[in-house]
C-alpha cells in the first residue's frame, strides 16, 4: 500500500509490517526482564503466543481502516443513520492494556444519500481500535473517517470505555468509564440534531 494513502505514520517511510520474529524476542526479553524463565514448560510456546496476539490487537496498523468503506450505495434516506452499543476493544498506548466497552456511531447521509452497511461502521470502529491508542483519537479518527469517505451532512462518534491501567493497576478503580465524542458537520452546528442523536444514544435498550 503506498503509505500516503495511509491514516498511520509510515516508519521510515516504510508501511508498518509485524515482524513475528522480532516481538517473540521482545516478548522472551521481557520475561527474563521480570525474572521469569522462559525456558520453563509453561512458557516454551508464549512468546510465539504473545506475538501473535499483538499482531491480531494491532491489525489496524497494517489494514487501512479506511478501505472498509470504499464501497457505498446510494439510498433515499436523508436522516440519522446510528448503530449503537458495538462491542470495541482497543489497546491503550501508555501501558499496553486492554481498554474496552462500546461504541456508538451515527451519520445523516449527504443530499445524495451516499450510505454504507451497517456491518462496516463497526468493521471501521474495529480496526482503529487495533492500534496502539488513545480513547480520545480512536473517537476522533473515527469520525474523521466516516467524513472523509461518506462526505456526510454529519457525524457522531460516542465510546465509552472502562481501561485496564486504570482498573487493575495505578489508580485501582474498576468500574469507572471514561466517555468521549466526536461531532462533525451538521450534527455539531446544529444542537437539535445532536441532541436527537444524544438522546437516541442514551435512551438506547
Ligand atoms: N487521556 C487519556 N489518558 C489515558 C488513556 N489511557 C490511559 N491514559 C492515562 O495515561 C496516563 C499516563 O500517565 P503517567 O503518569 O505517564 O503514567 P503512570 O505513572 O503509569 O500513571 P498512573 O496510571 O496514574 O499510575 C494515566 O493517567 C492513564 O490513566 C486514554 O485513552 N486517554
Ligand atoms: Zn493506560
Amino acid at each position: 500500500m503506498n503509505p500516503t494513502d495511509r491514516t498511520t505514520p509510515s516508519v521510515n517511510g516504510e508501511s508498518p509490517v509485524f515482524d513475528q520474529e522480532r516481538a517473540e524476542k521482545a516478548v522472551r526479553e521481557l520475561l527474563l526482564a521480570c525474572g521469569e524463565d522462559p525456558d520453563r514448560d509453561g512458557l516454551l510456546e508464549t512468546p510465539a503466543r504473545v506475538a501473535r496476539a499483538y499482531r491480531e490487537m494491532f491489525a489496524g496498523l497494517y489494514t487501512e481502516p479506511d478501505h472498509v468503506l470504499d464501497r457505498t450505495f446510494d439510498e433515499a434516506h436523508e436522516e440519522l443513520v446510528l448503530v449503537t452499543d458495538i462491542p470495541m476493544f482497543s489497546t491503550c498506548e501508555h501501558h499496553l492494556l486492554s481498554f474496552h466497552g462500546v461504541a456508538h456511531i451515527g451519520y445523516i447521509p449527504n443530499e445524495h444519500g451516499k450510505v454504507t452497511g451497517l456491518s462496516k461502521l463497526a468493521r471501521l470502529v474495529d480496526l482503529y481500535a487495533k492500534r496502539p491508542q488513545v480513547q480520545e483519537r480512536l473517537t476522533s479518527q473515527v469520525a474523521d473517517a466516516l467524513m472523509r469517505k461518506l462526505e456526510p451532512r454529519g457525524a457522531i462518534v460516542v465510546v465509552e470505555a472502562e481501561h485496564l491501567c486504570m482498573a487493575m493497576r495505578g489508580i485501582r478503580k474498576p468500574g469507572a468509564r471514561t466517555t468521549t465524542s466526536a461531532v462533525r458537520g451538521l450534527l455539531q452546528s446544529s444542537a437539535s440534531s445532536r441532541a436527537e442523536a444524544l438522546d437516541l444514544i442514551k435512551g438506547r435498550r
